[in-house]
């Protein structure tokens, strides 16, 4: 492909999604890329390749990046290999090769200066059609082992962006090469919130302000396992705290008729919602101590922001890689690791000290910033400049 002249547009085409995990990496690297280049007078135009029913398709429309899809063969995990080869895996497969054709299609006729990966099956054929038509392919991958699609695509890619060093070792040897530490991108207004928005957006001015606030995410869907036994220990931690309480959207019919069920003087500092849409940033400055999930882009914004935190991880993610997430914290006291089956009082043993000692949170909070990369969206654009000028 000829080299691009300085001032013509930089073309990028972004694939990955399904997840916020993938998608909002993606997104933070498009946005500081597009400042990158307007420093020096230069534009970005940039294709997402992505799933229709991906968290992808949403965040493009409401920014207006172009977007368009290719077929997609979603492989689904079974821990007997024997159920992987199920009928609706042989059908899925079938379509990775019409999905590469596609993104073939789709990239020789954007030309892009680069393609960036950031994981999710949806990255598979657009990655293999990178190499394909010979254009540079960036990978970024947001937890420590390299996820299922950048393991496809390692041995094609001219960069491999990797969020940790601990990373590092875990690549085969002949791509270890490619391999650049760039930790994983934050939405930029997440670290700027303020905790007296969030008080007006969602209304929360029946919280006491003298107590500490917790906020308990289970991710976009919400997490059965922390909504029960958080809503099972909803008196406790009312007693002590005031609870903004992310549930996904299944759950809450369930935990509105617990709430229901409190006395008012405890009712009045707990707030239900299924998703935290805009309202995230402000919601993570009002909260002194966060129950979570340990998914990499939750860990990402934790230690960048420095927020203490009990990690209740997903036990069924792929290579355990949520419990490994959260161990890795908790080792250096930036966080308290719940797992396997939490019972009511494992929280309560968790939560209570942190909740009762402000230092105590401020020590953990100071270890968890320790951890904090808020570069990373910088790094990675370096990456994809770098890797563009080759
Ligand atoms: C079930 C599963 O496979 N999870 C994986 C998925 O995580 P998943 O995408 O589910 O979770 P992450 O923690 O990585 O990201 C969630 C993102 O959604 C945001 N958010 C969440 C709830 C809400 O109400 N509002 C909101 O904005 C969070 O702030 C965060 O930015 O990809 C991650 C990164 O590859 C992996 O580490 C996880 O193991």
């Amino acid at each position: 492909m000829a080299a691009p002249s300085p001032s013509a547009p930089f073309r990028l085409i972004v694939t990955g999604g399904g997840t916020g995990g993938h998608t909002y990496p993606a997104l933070t690297a498009i946005r500081t890329l597009q400042a990158r280049l307007a420093a020096s007078g230069r534009t970005l135009d940039v294709l997402w390749i992505g799933t229709a029913e991906g968290l992808e398709a949403r965040v493009t429309g409401a920014e207006g990046i172009p977007f368009t899809t290719v077929a997609t063969g979603k492989i689904r995990r079974h821990a007997n290999p024997l159920k992987m080869v199920s009928p609706a895996n042989v059908r899925d497969m079938a379509r990775v090769p019409i999905g590469v054709a596609q993104a073939r299609r789709a990239v020789s006729g954007f030309r892009p200066d680069v393609v960036l990966a950031t994981g999710g099956y949806v990255a598979v054929p657009t990655g293999l059609a990178a190499r394909m038509c010979r254009v540079p392919l960036v990978l970024h991958e947001q937890t420590v082992r390299l996820g299922l699609a950048n393991r496809k695509l390692a041995g094609s890619a001219a960069r491999i962006a990797v969020s940790s060093e601990s990373t590092l070792p875990l690549l085969p040897e002949s791509v270890r090469a490619a391999a650049v530490v760039t930790g994983n991108p934050v939405r930029p207004e997440v670290l700027t919130g303020h905790p007296d928005k969030a008080v007006t957006a969602l209304g929360l001015h029946s919280f006491d302000r003298r107590l500490p606030t917790v906020y308990v995410t289970g991710g976009a869907q919400g997490s059965q396992q922390i909504n029960d036994v958080v809503g099972g220990e909803l008196p406790w931690l009312l007693e002590r705290a005031n609870v903004v309480h992310q549930c996904g959207p299944a759950h809450v019919e369930a935990l509105s008729a617990r709430a229901a069920g409190l006395p008012a003087s405890l009712a009045a500092r707990y707030h239900l919602t299924p998703f935290v849409g805009p309202e995230l940033p402000d919601v993570l400055a009002l909260a002194d101590l966060v129950v979570s999930r340990s998914g990499a882009g939750t860990l990402a914004e934790l230690t960048a922001l420095g927020k203490p935190a009990v990690f209740v991880p997903l036990a069924t993610a792929a290579g355990n890689e949520q419990a490994h997430n959260a161990r890795h914290l908790e080792e250096s006291g930036a966080a308290v690791a719940l797992l396997g089956e939490v019972s009511g009082g494992q929280l309560r043993e968790a939560v209570g000290p942190l909740l009762d000692d402000p230092e105590r949170r401020a020590t953990m909070a100071a270890a968890a910033g320790a951890h904090g990369r808020p570069d990373a969206a910088e790094r990675l654009v370096d990456v994809i400049l770098s890797a563009a000028s080759r």
